[in-house]
């Protein structure tokens, strides 16, 4: 078995499932890992992505998963980490982003660090240090209203630098678009510049996929890199790995069909009314029905889920049935006004989690999970520990194989939708896909 090339450290699962399909269809073997895995279990593979649940998590829960992940991956062998973000830079002004890289600077003895969540593709790129989602400035888009990282500050220098530990004393610099596109050269001279002025860490512009190539070139001898998945389009190069047009083939799909969303996003709520009004099956989960104090609440929820996808099934054996939380800002303020942000989020996640599991147990085996933290909930619960990567539905949402005690020794196939990612039929066309 060689050694790892590239080691990965995702801060939640779908931008794990993000990364591991850049990667692939950059011509990298690429196994994804739910959680750090154990000694034992090492993938035979080019890149593993470890799949952690760190961008909500309390500071020093997030820093203590991520060294961890490090550790293992460089046990194995991987000469370059690559700690994977979101491309709307989701955090707080206590991190978890900030709080992670340092962690992982000192423990790679790690100088000099690239900072970039451009994604063109999806319509992120960065400019002057400012990131934009399609034509807004991430402060003017729906990132200002997402239920746990409300994103008020476009300028990523600003708000990377609010994150680090003032005891350290590390600034932040910026290689802005005439840099990265004069080439890896620039870049890196660049990037000498930077250090020799106090920076260990830079935001890098990029708005095309050329920009990306030529930061990924620039980046082949740095010990750590941060970004979304856009860097890793051009990163494979650097070990002479070329892009590959054939994604993995998984197992042929079967079972009934399954979307769990929890997602708040803008994309995401266009999707749940898409197949709402294009006829499909769909439960509005209740969030303040949730609130009653006990278990109770949601085991009679998950039991009237069950019974009505149970109907479903039975009428039309390929209908999907979409259970949902997914709601609007005004709609989500309301919860959070009475359970308070951060409860309301775990209590919604729990109950989808718990219902993505009944729906499993019913038969699904063909899973679509919506939202980076409701998909961390659900693959939890599902007891899944690794993703084989498939073919992607749109940018940045591969299907995926996994393994699960609820799903029987077949397995299932899943996708985790990023909640800003995919068409707004994505609901409906992704299974068609499968088929
Ligand atoms: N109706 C709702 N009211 C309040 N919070 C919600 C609601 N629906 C989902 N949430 C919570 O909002 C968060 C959404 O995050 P995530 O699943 O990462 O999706 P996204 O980032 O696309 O919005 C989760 O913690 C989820 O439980
Ligand atoms: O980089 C991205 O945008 C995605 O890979 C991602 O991380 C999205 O997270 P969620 O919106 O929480 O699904």
């Amino acid at each position: 078995m060689s050694s790892l090339l590239l080691g990965c450290i995702a801060d939640d699962f779908t931008g794990a499932t993000d990364l591991a399909n850049t990667l692939a269809r950059a011509g990298m073997r690429v196994v994804q890992t739910i959680g750090v895995p154990d000694d034992t279990s090492r993938p035979d593979a080019d890149a593993v992505v470890v799949a952690l649940k760190s961008r909500t998590a309390a500071v020093s829960d997030a820093v203590a998963q991520s060294v961890d992940a490090c550790r293992w991956l460089r046990r194995h062998g991987a000469g370059q980490i690559y700690f994977k973000v979101c491309s709307t830079f989701d955090s707080t002004p206590q991190g978890n982003i900030g709080p992670v890289l340092e962690a992982l600077m000192d423990e790679l003895a790690c100088a000099f660090c690239i900072v970039t969540p451009a994604f063109p593709e999806t319509g992120r790129t960065v400019y002057q240090g400012h990131l934009f989602v399609g034509d807004s400035l991430l402060n003017d888009s729906s990132m200002r209203d997402h239920p746990l990282t409300p994103m008020t500050d476009a300028n990523l220098v600003r708000v990377l630098e609010r994150q680090l530990s003032a005891g350290k004393g590390r600034r932040v610099g910026l290689i802005n678009l005439r840099h990265v596109a004069a080439g890896a050269g620039q870049i890196r001279e660049r990037m000498a510049e930077l250090q020799s002025q106090g920076c260990s860490l830079a935001i890098a512009d990029a708005v095309t996929n050329d920009d990306l190539t030529r930061l990924g070139a620039a980046a082949a001898d740095l010990p750590l890199i941060c970004a979304a998945s856009g860097l890793a389009i051009g990163l494979p190069r650097n070990w002479g790995i070329t892009p590959s047009a054939t994604a993995a083939l998984l197992p042929p799909a079967d079972g009934r069909r399954a979307i769990v969303s929890g997602s708040c996003s803008t994309a995401t709520n266009a999707q749940v009314a898409h197949f709402i009004h294009s006829g499909g099956a769909a439960w509005p989960l209740d969030p303040l029905r949730l609130d009653a104090g006990s278990g109770d609440a949601l085991a009679a929820q998950a039991d009237e889920v069950a019974a009505w996808a149970e109907r479903h099934w039975r009428a039309g054996p390929h209908r999907a049935v979409l259970v949902y939380s997914t709601a609007r800002a005004d709609d989500v303020q309301a919860v959070q006004s009475r359970l308070g942000a951060q409860r309301a989020g775990g209590l919604i996640e729990q109950a989808l989690a718990r219902i993505a599991c009944r729906l499993v147990a019913q038969g699904a085996r063909q899973l679509i999970l919506a939202g980076g933290e409701t998909s961390g909930a659900c693959i939890g619960a599902l007891n899944v520990t690794r993703l084989q990567i498939g073919r992607q539905i749109d940018p940045g949402v591969p299907w995926c194989h996994a393994h699960s005690p609820v799903a029987g020794e077949k397995g299932m196939h899943v996708a985790l939708k990023s909640g800003n990612f995919g068409a707004t039929d994505f609901f409906s066309r992704a299974f068609t896909t499968l088929a």
